[in-house]
């Protein structure tokens, strides 16, 4: 595989970032000059139960599991408070520290979404909320009941460090998935409605967040994924995912074909086949590497090929190159769920060290490892010569 074709893909519209004006009594105007006094405490307090606050996403400018997440960090004495004055508190914090033109972005995609749930008419209304039981297939469902790495090991196969594979989805929900994505796409032809592609790559899909499946997709994170990336993906935020975009692709002759080599803007990513019938389209994955590695040489064992299955999950690392061969007949969709960590991304911006999950952070520092032990090694040979003689 060259490296020359390699593509990071830094999607730019990612976060979940709803908006508009809310009835919730949350204030969602334009960003107000943020008080210098709000502060948030160093720890956080472990044992403070956060609230929710999934249903004020559109009337919020940061993912509702960033409040959750930051509410333990808030001064005790606020902790009490209403939810309202504790939104408005973290609001102000988080848009201290988001730059004049990312305000602007998240306002104009707030108002792109706004648009978007106003005038669009689902098809099927059931998959706007979770429905665990009619979505999921029954050993899934059993392996989360249990949430013990045991009982996940029991549905999963591996086919090489960090890609998971197991059944996930029914196939009547992958069924009426694809039909809404297609209801969708005729009402953006119908309506002559610019919509934003789902990342730098795809031509054909749709961003589920964007017409109104973000609710269910963080439930499908929050309740379904996290607890699995806590178990196997630790070292890049598994247990601190706090935002996702969600979002489908199309493959086929007279769509998409092929996907290149890429990374995704993910810590963790789950791709599900929603069907139909196709040919190709596999997955190729080339190791797991930190930007600084991103374009170096692949290892034998790391090159894995995986062919998609309809209704079967695939979760990986964001950060696990691949790509996604020629779909060479028929018509392929997948569910896409970039699932994102603050914490982490935060975190990795005081690292330079990545040998938990990097491939060649992990190669060099063996290397240095064997280098110390060699040089010991003759250290200590020269010494007893010089003892000896
Ligand atoms: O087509 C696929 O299965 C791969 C999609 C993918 O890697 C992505 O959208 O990030
Ligand atoms: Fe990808």
């Amino acid at each position: 595989m060259s490296l020359e074709a390699f593509r990071i893909d830094r999607h730019k519209h990612g976060r979940s970032d709803g908006g508009g004006t809310g009835t919730n009594g949350v204030t969602a105007s334009a960003p107000a000059t943020p008080r210098a006094s709000h502060r948030l405490r160093l720890k956080p307090k472990s044992d403070h139960k956060p609230e929710s606050y999934d249903d004020l996403q559109h009337q919020l400018d940061f993912s509702p599991m960033l409040f959750s997440s930051l509410e333990r960090y808030l001064p005790i004495p606020m902790m009490a408070l209403s939810r309202d004055a504790k939104v408005n508190y973290m609001r102000d914090i988080l848009l201290r520290y988001s730059p004049e033109g990312e305000r602007t972005r998240i306002l104009k995609h707030r108002e792109y979404r706004q648009k978007i749930l106003m005038n669009y008419k689902p098809l099927h209304r059931e998959l706007y909320s979770m429905h665990a039981a009619r979505f999921f297939t029954p050993s899934f469902l059993k392996a989360i009941r249990d949430g013990t790495e045991e009982s996940f090991r029991s549905i999963i196969s591996e086919p090489s460090p960090g890609i998971l594979v197991f059944e996930m989805l029914q196939p009547n929900f992958c069924e009426m998935l694809r039909s809404e994505v297609d209801n969708f796409g005729r009402w953006v032809h119908d309506a002559d409605f610019r919509i934003m592609l789902p990342n730098t790559m795809n031509r054909y899909g749709a961003v589920l967040d964007d017409f109104g499946l973000e609710t269910m997709l963080n439930k499908m994170m929050d309740g379904f994924i996290c607890p699995m990336a806590k178990v196997f993906f630790p070292e890049v935020g598994g247990c601190t995912l706090d935002s996702h975009h969600g979002f489908v692709v199309e493959y086929g002759v007279d769509r998409d074909v092929e996907l290149g080599f890429h990374v995704d803007d993910s810590e963790v990513t789950l791709n599900v086949c929603l069907g139909e019938q196709f040919s190709g389209g596999e997955l190729f994955f080339r190791g797991v590497r930190c930007d600084k590695h991103v374009s170096t040489e692949t290892q034998p064992e790391e090159i894995v090929d995986y062919g998609h299955v309809p209704g079967v999950a695939v979760l990986h690392r964001g950060r696990h190159r691949h790509g996604a061969r020629a779909t060479t007949a028929g018509h392929r969709v997948n569910l896409l769920l970039w699932c994102r960590s603050s914490v982490f991304r935060e975190l990795k911006k005081y690292q330079t060290d990545f040998s938990s999950w990097c491939g060649e952070c992990q190669r060099n520092k063996r290397e240095r490892h064997q280098l110390c032990i060699a040089a010991t090694k003759s250290e200590l040979m020269k010494r007893e010569r010089k003892t000896a003689s």
